[in-house]
């Protein structure tokens, strides 16, 4: 289990993570949201043992992760990352960079996991062409590959998806966390995007002003969100008493109720339109099947099903 206790970090004199703790459990899919420059990246890096911590401690089972003021070479066999950089091979093809960390004792065993691990990320069509040659997305796919070439017990993804196009990026997402999930290697995955969360997080944690303000599931997270933070890194909301805070989706037309606003602008969203209106002189945002006109006078009527 991967042990977080009370750690403290800052880049000059102030903190930019103070006080965070918890745990992950091998095999567990763990998510880091908050916004930019709230420090996911930082606290990525700190697991990884890049910085030395000002206070607190992080084990991985009795292994305790330190900085480079305790280690010649930064990381452990145990735990690999994903930065937002990646760090490939430009001059060598897809194959050899994936195969790099793997032993040249077996050929066959390598060339074998080499196709699967290509298999994993979908690049087995590109396996002989050199990484300077690919797209950034490409790229990204290389390093993941990379980095569970050598079945780590644990892994670190900063943003994984972020370079990969929408085609590719649903797939992608499933066979990679199925994959981690079925070897039972334990991830943190530092992300903005939901749906790199609520369908493969066991748990997530959300940072706002240097702290952890919620850890969670998922499933708790989204269909209780105490902070309008929490609430829009999942949807559209709003802030309506006495309800408190509402999802687009939870409010419907109605005949009648003494909820009365006025449509301001509709936006096609595929399967919906996003509805603007005003109520009681404040904007609320709501679902709608078909767009409305605008100035439409309409009835609202919040429905909070979860
Ligand atoms: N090497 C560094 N030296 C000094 N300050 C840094 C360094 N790296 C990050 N910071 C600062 O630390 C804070 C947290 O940055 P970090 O990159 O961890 O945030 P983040 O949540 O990952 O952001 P994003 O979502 O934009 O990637 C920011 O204020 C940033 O400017």
């Amino acid at each position: 289990m991967l042990q977080v206790k009370n750690i403290w970090f800052g880049y000059g004199n102030k903190p930019t993570l103070k006080n965070i703790s918890f745990n992950v459990a091998a095999g567990e899919h763990l998510s880091i949201i908050g916004e930019s420059g709230s420090g996911k990246s930082t606290l990525i890096k700190l697991l990884y043992g890049e910085y030395d911590l000002n206070q607190g401690s992080i084990f991985w089972k009795n292994t305790q992760i330190l900085g480079p003021a305790y280690n010649l070479v930064i990381g452990y066999d145990f735990i690999k990352y994903v930065a937002q950089e990646f760090d490939l091979m430009p001059f060598t093809t897809v194959a050899e960079n994936i195969g790099d960390f793997l032993s040249n004792f077996y050929p066959e065993e390598k060339q074998k996991r080499v196709n699967e691990l290509l298999k994993v990320v979908e690049l087995t069509h590109l396996a002989n062409t050199k990484v300077k040659l690919l797209s950034g997305g490409q790229k990204q796919r290389v390093a993941l590959a990379r980095a569970i070439a050598k079945q780590p017990e644990i892994i670190l993804l900063d943003e994984p998806f972020s370079h990969i196009d929408n085609f590719k990026k649903q797939t992608l997402r499933r066979s990679f966390f199925k994959y981690l999930k079925e070897q039972n290697i334990a991830c943190i995955v530092a992300t903005h995007d939901k749906n790199d969360v609520l369908p493969f997080a066991d748990n997530m944690i959300v940072l706002s002003n240097n702290e952890v303000v919620a850890n969670n599931t998922p499933q708790n997270l989204y269909n209780n969100p105490k902070t309008p933070l929490i609430a829009s890194f999942f949807d559209e909301f709003n802030h309506i008493e006495p309800f408190g805070l509402v999802y687009a989706h939870q409010i419907k037309i109605v005949e009648h109720s003494n909820l009365k606003a006025t449509v301001k602008h509709s936006y096609y969203n595929g399967n919906h339109y996003l509805i603007e209106a005003i109520l009681n002189d404040k904007l609320v945002l709501f679902k709608h099947e078909n767009s409305i006109e605008n100035d439409t006078t309409v009835y609202l009527k919040v429905v909070k099903l979860n």
